[in-house]
């Protein structure tokens, strides 16, 4: 039964005291999607939690029979004008810069720290991972790196670490009196739009850059996953943010559009689909940084060896929380010699020990389970082609006939047929769940690998899986992605708080986690030139 399954997955508590609740909680995660009476998300603006005049209700993503999850304010465009006022009261020079309010970049330093030290709390973290499992399940292993990963990032930030981010420099300058000084200068009003997949993780990551470098976010979370934002927001209130400071928006999409153009946001931060990325590209002229889709390639090279951490690590790339991290691994290019050493049935027999009593395998939200078949199907159109394994709907399940659910899947292409036109771009469209594409390669073939990942249009993480120097080489220098990693342990998942995280290859790309992506993301540089001194002795020259 779905019900004892879902249980045993999230770990119920089978009932919850108030005093296991945090504080400043307002809701019971283990309530969520069994109460008649769902939580109602609210909006937070100017300092003050709203609600709208209708709402959309969430359902249950692992029993269609079950009560909703929550609510979530379907925010109409008629009720912006808050939301706009206070964006609009945002100066361009920030709410703090290097020049002033500087008290809070060592206020949102002790935020920081409060708030990891909080989140590294069993219990709270423990809050944390089952409002993530409820909304995006996911097992408890992933929802809790999530939380880690975050609770990391923010102890990272602790101290005087906020005010690092705004180091300036400074270079003499011509004559006597003369300085340059390059600062880190907020943008103001900003907005961040976040996807479904990693609940807390990226909009908590984008949200505390945006607000140490000196901007005012307004924060839109995707719908199915917005009440764990709701409560994280009580949480960095708790530990001293002001409630002015964030403003929290929930509507659909087009709704967030609108305010982004008539607040006239100076930038937005977007992460999620490339099909809406583009689309918010266009509309504001270009105020975007985007971390859109991701098809993820991972090589393996000639060296064979330690082909069961191999086989691991690809299943877990590409069906750890069901393939949903834009991170998963999309295809992968075997060299001949792992097909050799039995890969493939080693591929087949960790897959099958998913399941969706532990939610090793899990609903995917983004796509129906007939989608994913009409894909594989498509697929197996294209000569010597077939199935791997998977390719099935899920069996016994009662996830929500508007989510997928399918067992975890490879379809086998080769290299010759993928690298046609007619069927390349099929080969590398990003099917976001647990889906990839697998081929091999021979040592005569390393340049249509290669001819492969240039044709990509995306370019975010990969993985070289070879101690073959020569050979790892080769494909570095010949290929961008953003997040590469490269050794016999090499993996496309995995966007702790200590790496960059984004896409290489693209001017407008962001990243995420570290001093370099916050920089990058939530500031421009502006040079302050000090001229101070005019010499006693100066005549005035002839115009010119
Ligand atoms: N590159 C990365 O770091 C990264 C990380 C996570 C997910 N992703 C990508 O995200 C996709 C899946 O996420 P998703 O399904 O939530 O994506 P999505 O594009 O459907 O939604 C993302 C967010 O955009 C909002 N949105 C939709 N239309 C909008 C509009 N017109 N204006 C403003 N906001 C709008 C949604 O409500 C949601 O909050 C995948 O393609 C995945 O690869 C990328």
């Amino acid at each position: 039964m779905i019900s004892s399954r879902l249980s045993a997955a999230i770990r119920l508590p089978t009932r919850r005291t108030l005093s296991t609740l945090p504080s400043w909680a307002t809701l019971d995660p283990s309530s969520l999607g069994t109460s008649r009476t769902p939580h109602a998300v609210s909006n937070l603006v100017s300092g003050n939690w709203t609600a709208s005049n209708s709402s959309i209700t969430i359902p249950n993503p692992l029993d269609r029979d079950a009560p909703a999850v929550c609510t979530v304010p379907d925010t109409s465009v008629e009720e912006l004008r808050p939301f706009v006022e206070s964006l609009r009261g945002v100066p361009k020079s920030g709410v703090h810069n290097p020049l002033k309010n500087v008290e809070r970049y060592l206020m949102f330093g002790e935020i920081s720290r409060k708030a990891g030290e909080a989140l590294s709390d069993p219990q709270i973290s423990q809050f944390f991972v089952e409002a993530i499992q409820k909304t995006v399940p996911k097992s408890h292993a992933q929802a809790m790196g999530e939380v880690k990963v975050t609770a990391d990032f923010l102890k990272n930030f602790g101290g005087d670490n906020v005010r690092f981010l705004a180091r300036s420099f400074g270079v003499p300058g011509d004559h006597y009196g003369q300085f340059s000084h390059g600062h880190r200068w907020p943008y103001g009003a900003v907005a961040i739009v976040a996807p479904f997949n990693f609940p807390l993780e990226i909009p908590v990551l984008q949200l505390m850059g945006a607000l140490f470098m000196g901007n005012k976010p307004v924060l839109k979370p995707a719908e199915k996953c917005a009440l764990v934002m709701e409560q994280f927001l009580h949480l960095l209130h708790d530990a001293g943010m002001p409630k002015q400071d964030v403003d929290l928006l929930n509507c659909r999409g087009p709704v967030a559009e609108r305010l982004i153009l008539d607040a006239d946001v100076r930038l937005t931060q977007f992460t999620g689909s490339s099909r809406v990325a583009e689309m918010l590209l266009e509309k504001t002229k270009g105020k975007v940084k985007i971390e859109d889709a991701g098809f993820d390639w991972k090589i393996l090279g000639p060296d064979v060896d330690h082909v069961d951490y191999v086989a691991w690590q690809c299943d877990q790339d590409a069906y750890a929380c069901a393939g949903q991290k834009c991170s998963a691994q999309s295809i992968l290019f075997a060299h001949k010699n792992w097909e050799n050493a039995g890969l493939f049935e080693k591929l087949k027999a960790n897959a099958s020990t998913r399941n969706l009593d532990d939610l090793s395998i899990a609903p995917v939200l983004t796509h129906t389970t007939q989608s994913i078949l009409d894909h594989t199907a498509r697929l197996l159109e294209i000569p010597g082609s077939k199935v791997l394994f998977g390719a099935k709907e899920l069996d016994n399940h009662k996830i929500p006939l508007v989510y997928g659910a399918v067992e975890p899947t490879a379809v086998y292409v080769p290299l010759k047929e993928m690298l046609k036109d007619e069927n390349f771009g099929i080969c590398t469209t990003e099917i976001f769940g647990p889906f990839q594409v697998v081929t091999t390669f021979t040592d005569d073939e390393i340049c249509h690998v290669l001819e492969a990942c240039e044709r990509m249009s995306h370019h975010l993480t990969a993985a070289v899986v070879s101690n073959d120097v020569d050979f790892q080489t080769a494909i570095l220098a010949n290929t961008v992605n953003g997040t590469t990693y490269a050794g016999r342990r090499a993996r496309t998942t995995g966007a702790p708080q200590n790496h960059w995280f984004g896409p290489a290859g693209d001017a407008r790309g962001a990243g995420i986690g570290t001093p370099e992506a916050i920089k990058l993301v939530w500031s421009c540089h502006r040079e302050i030139i000090m001229d101070t001194v005019v010499p006693r002795e100066w005549v005035q020259p002839k115009a010119t």
